[in-house]
């Protein structure tokens, strides 16, 4: 396992109910920060379109994620929405030994397994949506999900709101530009302090 300690890139996690806009501040706080990098999970989950093997996730069959659990290849995984996930160990060194910052978008229990391995070399950055109305609107708005995943991560939803407050910052998706500079602004500091 990891020892934080040795390592000089530090992980910034984001966690939010699922189409709450993640990926979207993410791609766009990565083109504003130096020395970061995305932390590109493995799923079972099925590509969607547009979405590409080693920038999206890493796609692996039912079988290979569970031998690579069984093999302790992950920092951190975790199961819902029928699909395992999970932070790969050996990406996550080779970022971070190299001294390059590392952000990962996780479910709110991934986001406490890394606080807990990486203490004081991480944030967590909790976003929220406006309301589950507007959440419901952009998750339909991206025309990913069938009717049953649909219902599955507005239910997960509700749960993952309820861990907001065991955060280090809660930052709410209205308005991008705000968000995104809002979420810049905190996490340029965090990496400033040494
Ligand atoms: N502030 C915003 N206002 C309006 N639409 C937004 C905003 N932020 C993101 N979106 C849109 O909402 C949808 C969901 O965003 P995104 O895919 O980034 O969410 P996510 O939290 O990464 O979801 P998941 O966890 O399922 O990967 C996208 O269609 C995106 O363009
Ligand atoms: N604990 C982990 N959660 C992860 C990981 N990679 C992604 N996620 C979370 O999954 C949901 C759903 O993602 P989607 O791409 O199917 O919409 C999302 O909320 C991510 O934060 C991981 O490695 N570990």
């Amino acid at each position: 396992m990891v020892d934080a300690l040795q390592h000089k890139g530090k992980l910034i996690v984001f966690s939010a109910p699922s189409g709450t806009g993640k990926s979207t501040i993410a791609t766009m706080v990565l083109e504003r920060i130096p020395n970061i990098q995305f932390s590109v999970s493995a799923t079972t989950r099925t590509k969607r379109a547009g979405e590409q093997e080693g920038v999206n996730y890493y796609f692996l069959t039912r079988e290979e994620f569970e031998e690579k659990i069984r093999n302790g290849g992950f920092i951190e995984h975790e199961f819902f929405f029928g699909n395992h996930y999970g932070t790969l160990l050996d990406k996550t060194e080779q970022i971070i030994d190299r001294g390059t910052h590392m952000l990962l978008d996780l479910d709110v229990k991934g986001a406490m397994n890394v606080r807990q391995l990486f203490p004081g070399n991480s944030l967590l950055l909790f976003l929220k949506p406006p309301s589950i109305e507007v959440l419901e609107e952009r998750l339909k708005g991206r025309e990913s999900e069938d009717e049953e995943s649909l219902k599955a991560r507005l239910e997960r939803a509700r749960l993952e709101l309820g861990y907001a407050d065991r955060f280090d910052e809660v930052i709410v998706n209205d308005h991008l530009d705000d968000a995104v500079e809002a979420v810049t602004a905190i996490v340029s500091k965090f990496l400033s302090n040494t």
